[in-house]
């Protein structure tokens, strides 16, 4: 399967080079006078953090070559950089899924990359996501402590195809995928806060359909606490270039578990529970970002 983009058939989101030239586009329409250390990938109901930034320098994804359309309502699709908590950073407002590019996920991992050769070297990323946890109430803020990566398991991981050793090693090693030191801290501001604050494992599926409930139940015997459609292929990019990452859940609605009672579960009631935690889930990442 070719990983070439259909709007940008030049460039290949595996091809190291054209991810340089891309960097270098960007880099050509802002002004950075310091690397930015730290990337951010906002999820649903994260997005507003990326308007906290000041001395901000906003590119659209329609300027950078290479990137497709964002189609998902929530996802405003911007590359910002500038200032949180005296911290110089790049965040990303909106992101790919896999669902919307043909499960290309390359092309969906491939702004991690490029943060790469900006300099970040500490991710901060986000998701909205099912709840699967009898503990979990709507509008919780869940910590990921480990993922089940099922499109990756399946064979649509980023790092399938020719590996440039640039990139990072053709084989990597997931067992720290989400960096325990980081969670501690995450812990420590949530405390400091007064944030409820749960940890478990992520499941992202292909989606776009959410979980029947035989599904929910499945995923539930495995080890699953929320259930997601982002975020693992973003994290197995990160960890191949030795990026560490932090990573939660917004749990935005709870997923049924039996079929005879069972409930619409719609995007926009994603949305709007997203929406509600996303006061709360910008203070937590400011307060995490200042103390790192
Ligand atoms: O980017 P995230 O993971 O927050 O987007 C969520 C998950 C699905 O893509 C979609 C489902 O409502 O929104
Ligand atoms: N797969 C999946 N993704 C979600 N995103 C928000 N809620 C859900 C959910 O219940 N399942």
């Amino acid at each position: 399967m070719s990983t070439l983009i259909e709007a940008h058939p030049t460039v290949d989101p595996i091809n190291y080079d054209d991810i340089l030239n891309i960097v270098n586009h960007v880099r050509s329409q802002v002004t950075l006078t310091e690397e930015p250390k730290i990337g951010i990938i906002c999820g649903s109901g994260l997005g507003d953090l990326a308007e906290l930034l000041t001395e901000r320098q906003v590119i659209p994804f329609t300027n950078i070559p290479g990137f497709p359309p964002t189609n998902v309502i929530g996802h405003k699709g911007n590359l910002v950089f500038g200032n949180l908590m005296g911290k110089f950073i790049v965040c990303l407002q909106g992101r790919f899924h896999p669902y919307e590019h043909n499960m290309n996920l390359a092309l969906c991992a491939m702004p991690v990359r490029m943060m790469k050769e900006f300099g970040v070297r500490t991710l901060i990323i986000s998701n909205a996501a099912g709840g699967v946890n009898s503990a979990f109430k709507w509008g919780d803020l869940m910590l990921i402590k480990d993922q089940l990566f099922l499109p990756g398991l399946a064979g649509f991981s980023p790092l399938v195809g020719i590996n440039d050793p640039r990139m990072g090693p053709r084989f990597v090693s997931m067992h720290d995928a989400y960096d325990l030191s980081l969670r501690q801290l995450a812990h420590t501001v949530a405390h400091e806060q007064g944030i409820v604050l749960h940890q478990g494992i992520y499941v992202m599926s292909g989606g776009p359909q959410y979980e029947s409930p035989a599904e929910v139940c499945m995923f539930k015997t495995v080890g699953a606490d929320a259930l997601g459609m982002s975020t693992c292929h973003e994290v197995t990019v990160a960890r191949q270039c030795g990026i560490r990452v932090l990573g939660f859940s917004l749990i935005t609605n709870i997923a049924n578990q039996e079929a005879d009672t069972a409930v619409e579960v719609s995007h926009e009631e994603v949305l709007v529970a997203a929406k509600e935690a996303s006061e709360r889930a910008c203070k937590f990442v400011s307060g995490i970002v200042e103390k790192l």
